[in-house]
């Protein structure tokens, strides 16, 4: 696995971003860019190229930029003088991507180049239905050479029949191998770290099976509501928007097996293994298995926060998920019999994404009584870190046991490193490091396992159960763990 380390040199690049004013743009790649700028890892003469339909020149887009850059940027990052000189790389074509009669000539004359070995990355972070015509585009204006990738913005599609057309079409225009599907959670420390803390540790890989581990619980929890971004949420919902993508591809770091070595077809094929070993849900026992809700009106930060339906843009009645919890099983010899639990949602009390690894109970033994396993949490956001809680000798002359917690940070604060796991990311795409991007058949397979859900719900008529915002889900989350005495990490912790 070859990534891009925090001051690891990138060859000269041209990125293309198309979808430039955009909110993604603004608010992740181009903060990301200019903090590897900041940092002397950006080669004085890359190019960065903004696209949209919007009608604006150089000056025009850089002032946006600048803007983006003084709202997302802050404190002493953010140095008039860095600033001026990213500024510098910035430039903008106003084009439409779907349209061949659009302004591709400008584009190609902003890439003019006498180096043919010069690498340029073409990032579409529109909808995702334009991505065929654009990869055409590209492709038939002869933009596309032998050092391009192109970057596809999650969602790729909305179920499986969508996310083929999308493979499809652009796989039509650029091959497989330059084809670079981003996962930003493949980005992040602590989700890399997973394959170390598995693979570097004789001593947990002995005990990462069904022998040892008693169940897997996978959390993504989100303080913000919509954040007026209902026009796009309201079509998703938090299956398709967090469970397909980011959820899934935790849980195959976090399940595969041993790979062969860290290159990226090794590491993706176990990826792949995981994904199409999930047993299926489906209308039959969705019931069972999956739990989802809506937040209602309720207290968030300390202050009241309206109900899911009264932010967007016209208060509409909606049955669009913003939770989601379900119990996943790996139909493997590893696996068998262990559940996965994943949940996702917006509006719970606290920002949280970890992953918590429950062994199974002692037998009762030389300290008296049975007592619970232990728990292994790797905590990915807010502050990464490794946590395993261990029984200790109380102190004085008597062995009543207690329990402290081994903690290792993943990350410190301050340190030379990614603040957003966008800034490895893209500069992966410029080194032509694809181990952290996500293959055609990974995508395809989560939405293989994930459509049928979204089949079931359509089916079953009904729709999301209530939940306060600021609270942990509707009460069938519980439910879901309780069936087999299991507990979410928050309870188990009271
Ligand atoms: N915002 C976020 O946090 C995240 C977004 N995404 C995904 O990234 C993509 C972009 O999201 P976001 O930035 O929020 O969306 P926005 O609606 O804010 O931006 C869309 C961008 O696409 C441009 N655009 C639309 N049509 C065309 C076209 N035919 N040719 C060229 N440019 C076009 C728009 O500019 P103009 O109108 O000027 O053409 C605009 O720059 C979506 O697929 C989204 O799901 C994924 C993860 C997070
Ligand atoms: O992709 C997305 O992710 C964010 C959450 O990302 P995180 O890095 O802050 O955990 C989510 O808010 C958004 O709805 C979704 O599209």
């Amino acid at each position: 696995m070859t990534t891009s380390s925090p001051l690891e040199p990138v060859p000269s690049f041209d990125y293309v971003i198309f979808g430039a004013t955009g909110d993604l743009t603004m608010r992740k790649l181009l903060p990301a860019l200019y903090r590897r700028f900041a940092a002397g890892q950006v080669p004085s003469d890359a190019r960065i190229i903004g696209t949209a339909r919007s009608p604006l020149d150089d000056e025009g887009y850089r002032e946006r930029a600048r803007k983006a850059l003084g709202d997302y940027i802050k404190g002493d990052e953010f140095v008039d003088d860095t600033v001026a000189r990213f500024l510098g790389l910035v430039h903008y074509v106003s084009l439409n991507g779907a349209d061949a009669g659009g302004h591709w000539a400008g584009l190609e004359a902003k890439l003019a180049t006498d180096d043919a070995g010069r690498v340029r990355v073409f990032y579409l972070a529109t909808a995702p239905d334009l991505y065929g015509a654009i990869a055409r585009n590209i492709d038939e204006k002869g933009l596309r050479t032998a050092q391009s990738r192109i970057v596809l913005e999650k969602p790729i599609g909305t179920d499986l029949a969508t996310a083929r057309d999308v493979n499809e079409g652009v796989g039509r225009h650029f091959p497989e191998s330059s084809i670079y599907r981003i996962d930003h959670y493949l980005g992040k420390e602590a989700v890399q770290n997973i394959i170390a803390l598995r693979f570097a540790n004789p001593m947990l890989e002995r005990m990462w099976d069904r022998e040892s581990i008693d169940y897997v619980q996978i959390t993504a929890a989100e303080t913000v509501g919509l954040e007026g971004r209902g026009g796009y949420y309201d079509g998703s919902g938090a299956l398709r928007d967090m469970i397909q993508n980011h959820l899934l591809q935790v849980l195959t770091v976090v399940a595969m097996e041993r790979p062969s070595s860290l290159d990226a077809d090794a590491l993706r094929d176990e990826k792949v293994r995981v994904l199409t070993s999930l047993k299926p849900l489906d209308a039959g026992n969705l019931g069972a298995n999956v739990a989802r809700g809506q937040y209602v009106r309720g207290m968030a930060g300390g202050h009241e926060v309206p109900a899911y339906r009264e932010e967007l843009p016209d208060a509409a009645p909606s049955n669009t998920e913003t939770f989601v919890a379900l119990k996943a099983e790996i139909d493997t010899p590893r696996w068998q019999g262990v559940p996965f639990y994943l949940r996702s949602g917006k509006r719970m009390p606290e920002k949280l994404t970890e992953i918590v690894i429950q062994f199974r109970a002692s037998e009762p033994g030389l300290f008296g009584e049975a007592r619970p396993g232990s728990r292994l949490v790797i905590r990915v956001q807010p502050d990464e870190s490794v946590i395993l809680p261990l029984f200790v000798k109380q102190p004085g002359n008597t062995f009543g046991l207690g329990e402290v917690d081994a903690q290792s940070a993943l990350g410190e604060a301050g340190r030379a490193g990614f603040r957003d796991a966008y800034e490895g990311l893209l500069l992966d795409a410029v080194k032509g490091s694809p181990a952290l991007f996500v293959r055609k058949d990974e995508t395809e397979a989560a939405w293989a396992w994930v459509s049928p859900i979204l089949q079931g719900w359509a089916t079953a008529g009904s729709g999301p159960e209530a939940y306060a915002a600021g609270t942990w889900g509707p009460e069938s989350a519980r439910a879901l763990l309780a069936q087999r005495g299991h507990h979410w990490v928050e309870d188990l912790a009271a």
